[in-house]
């Protein structure tokens, strides 16, 4: 039972994918109307158990009809909210529906629902549900349904979508044309992409899944094994932290990380990075560091082995010092503050047979060298990049449209795992895999919780050498869970990076209720 919840929640499908199984379902005999009521029916019940939470429960309903069979989704809703004692309205702004959707509508009209304009419903309606397209929009909105979308938009009636909110393109998020903004989406079966991308983050509201017992043997049937898109939920992220720890563990057995961050110019980083590194639990922490800045790191983080490095005359690390043993490393993450001019840094840490991850000017000085230079690595390579940086490593892929392509282009293209962060932060791994993070909180868009996130990271692939795509996956929801909570704690303005750092141990402590683990 909870491990059916599990997988499905993890599922995240195309519009292509979920046609696919949608006809593996008729085509195996169950009847398309019975799915139709079926899934309709427990879309009514939920939003039914929402408006009384909401004590909504006098509210008039005015209901949207597209022709399709989102529109008959709609209308089965519509049917129910009636025969519940609901005063319910319908509008229906394309004459032409589709043979079952017609026959729904002449049964609601035979129940005495009204049929009115959009400009009679929006008036004497508290709520609209959103019926008008699903997973069959094919083409941007135009004409006067793209009017009758703006009119909706305005109205500033609480909107609840079914599926998804019309006008969203269901694979990469986009707004076809125009797209109306709901309050509320009850994404139906298993997740679509859109509901994880970035650029339906606006139109979305509250998603919630509505799981009508697809069969787990038609989604495997369909999806295989490869390219493959996972939700990161929260039993993913546990699953790859570091715990238990091992009754009989020394300080060796739980890694050691090496950061190469910090400069004169940005010598705070130096000790985000290290302050998120140490709530990773890693073992021992190494800090390669500017010369001159190790004073400053000490006080801060008394327990990490800073490593004094040769400077150039900005302030900037110039070289390691010689020797550096770096067999004693599980993980490497270079990047945070070290300037503009470390190429030879980076070139240094590449030929370096150990798991690395890039980031912030890291990643600047790697797109000055060129991604060729990724080829040859012989240890995984991990690159968390915003939209800027993503565009100087791959200026050929767009990353603020399809993001979930985007990552998978520029890791196949790389070899390395590629992290875009974002409001939905999404993981392109070289099989072609996707993982994307479903919450997160703009609190976090803010100079220096990146670093954060990269000495998280690195603390749990140095625990985790050996798995960095679910080392990656935990670091990203536990980033995004620390903010989330550190917002609820200090309001989204008191989520400096500094505070941040104090929240990553907290939130696995309340939130992954990890017991004895
Ligand atoms: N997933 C499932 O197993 C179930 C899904 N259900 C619901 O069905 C819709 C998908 O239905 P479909 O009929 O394929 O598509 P739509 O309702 O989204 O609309 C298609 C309809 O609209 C026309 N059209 C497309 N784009 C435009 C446009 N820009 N302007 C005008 N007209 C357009 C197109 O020609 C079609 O006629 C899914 O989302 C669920 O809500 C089932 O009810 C249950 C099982
Ligand atoms: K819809």
């Amino acid at each position: 039972m909870i491990d059916r919840r599990n997988q499905i929640s993890e599922v995240v499908v195309t519009a292509e994918e979920m046609r696919a199984i949608e006809n593996r379902i008729f085509a195996a005999g169950m009847p398309v109307a019975a799915l139709m009521e079926k899934v309709a029916g427990l879309v009514a019940r939920r939003m039914m158990a929402e408006w009384e939470t909401l004590g909504l429960t006098s509210a008039k309903i005015g209901v949207i009809v597209g022709p399709g069979h989102n529109g008959g989704d709609a209308l089965v809703i519509a049917r129910e909210l009636h025969c519940q004692g609901y005063q319910v309205a319908i509008t229906q702004p394309l004459a032409k529906l589709k043979a079952l959707t017609q026959s729904h509508a002449q049964y609601g009209k035979s129940l005495g629902i009204p049929w009115v304009s959009l400009g009679e419903l929006l008036p004497s309606c508290d709520i609209l549900i959103d019926g008008l397209f699903g997973f069959g929009l094919e083409r941007p909105i135009s004409g006067d349904l793209a009017e009758q979308v703006e009119q909706i938009n305005q109205s500033q009636k609480r909107v609840f979508s079914v599926d998804l909110p019309s006008g969203i393109h269901t694979d990469t998020g986009e707004v076809l044309g125009h797209a109306i903004r709901a309050d509320y989406t009850f994404c139906l079966g298993l997740w679509k992409a859109a509901c994880l991308q970035d650029g339906a983050v606006e139109y979305l509201g509250k998603v919630e899944l509505v799981d009508f017992g697809i069969p787990l043997g038609d989604i495997e049937a369909v999806l295989g094994e490869s390219c493959r898109c996972y939700r990161i939920t929260r039993e993913r992220a546990i699953a790859g932290l570091p715990l238990p720890r091992p009754l009989l563990s020394h300080k060796y057995k739980a890694g050691h990380l090496l950061l190469v961050c910090g400069s004169e110019e940005y010598a705070g980083s130096a000790i985000l990075t290290g302050l998120g590194a140490r709530a990773s639990g890693v073992g021992m922490l190494s800090i390669a560091v500017p010369g001159s800045l190790k004073p400053l790191l000490v006080p801060q983080l008394p327990e990490a082995l800073i490593i004094p490095c040769p400077e150039t005359d900005r302030g900037a690390i110039a070289e390691f010092p010689d020797p550096l043993d770096w067999d004693k490393y599980q993980a490497i993450a270079c990047g945070p503050g070290i300037g503009r001019s470390a190429e030879p840094i980076i070139s240094t840490l590449l030929q370096v047979p150990t798991p690395l991850i890039l980031d912030a000017d890291g990643l600047n000085n790697l797109a000055s060298l060129g991604i060729s230079q990724l080829k040859g690595r012989s240890a995984p390579t991990l690159l968390t990049p915003h939209a800027g940086e993503f565009k100087r490593l791959f200026p050929q892929i767009n990353p603020n449209v399809d993001r979930i392509q985007a990552v998978r282009a520029a890791s196949q293209q790389t070899g390395a795992i590629v992290l875009l962060k974002g409001a939905r932060t999404a993981i392109g791994s070289p099989t072609g895999t996707v993982y994307l993070n479903p919450e997160s909180t703009p609190a976090l868009a803010r100079g220096g919780s990146g670093d954060v996130l990269t000495g998280l990271l690195g603390g749990l692939l140095a625990q985790l050498p050996k798995a960095p795509e679910i080392a990656i996956q935990t670091a990203t929801w536990w980033h995004a869970q620390a903010g989330i909570l550190a917002a609820q704690h200090r309001t989204p303005l008191g989520v400096d990076a500094f505070h941040l750092t104090e929240y990553l141990s907290q939130v696995i402590a309340l939130r992954a209720v990890i017991g004895n683990r």
